[in-house]
């Protein structure tokens, strides 16, 4: 069972009663599972005839959920030169480092508020005190 489909072969069988979607550059057929996931049949229509293995992984399936798809397998995705790139390789480090990206700018984003607040504090609070000399000669 080693059947080459293209990318253009597999987005022809996106509709729920002709269903395939690729996942790690693997043709499953999921027509007959769209009713019995899980996961509802929304989210496996939406990556009907396409490359769901960033949609597959983000959930983090289990073992019996992989199983599943090998039953389910019709052969390996042929990528042409303008098919969409492989999904696998950018999902992890991709996912972790903008969420580590925008933690770090609200850190100094943080830092920077107190340091201009406090400085504003200090430069308000002189400035009073010298007011109240003033008044206090007068
Ligand atoms: C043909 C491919 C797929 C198979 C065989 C499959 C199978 C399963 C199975 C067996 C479960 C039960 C939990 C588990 O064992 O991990 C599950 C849950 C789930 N699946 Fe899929 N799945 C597929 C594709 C997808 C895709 C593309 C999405 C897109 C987001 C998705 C979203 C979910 C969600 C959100 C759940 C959790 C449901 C819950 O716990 O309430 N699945 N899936």
């Amino acid at each position: 069972m080693s059947k080459e489909l293209s990318y253009s072969d597999v987005s022809e069988h996106s509709s729920k009663k002709d269903l395939y979607v690729v996942i790690h550059d693997k043709v499953y057929n999921a027509t007959s599972f769209v009713d019995e996931h899980p996961g509802g049949e929304e989210v496996l229509l939406d990556v009907g005839g396409q490359d769901a293995t960033e949609a597959f992984e983000d959930v983090g399936h289990s073992d019996e959920a992989r199983e599943i798809l090998d039953g389910l397998l019709v052969g390996t995705l042929k990528r042409g030169p303008g098919d969409p790139k492989p999904k696998t390789q950018s999902y992890p480090p991709s996912h972790s480092n903008s969420s580590q990206g925008d933690a770090a700018g609200f850190g100094i984003g943080l830092y920077a508020i107190i340091l201009v607040g406090g400085a504003l504090a200090f430069g308000a609070y002189k400035y009073l005190q010298a007011n109240q000399e003033g008044q206090v000669k007068v």
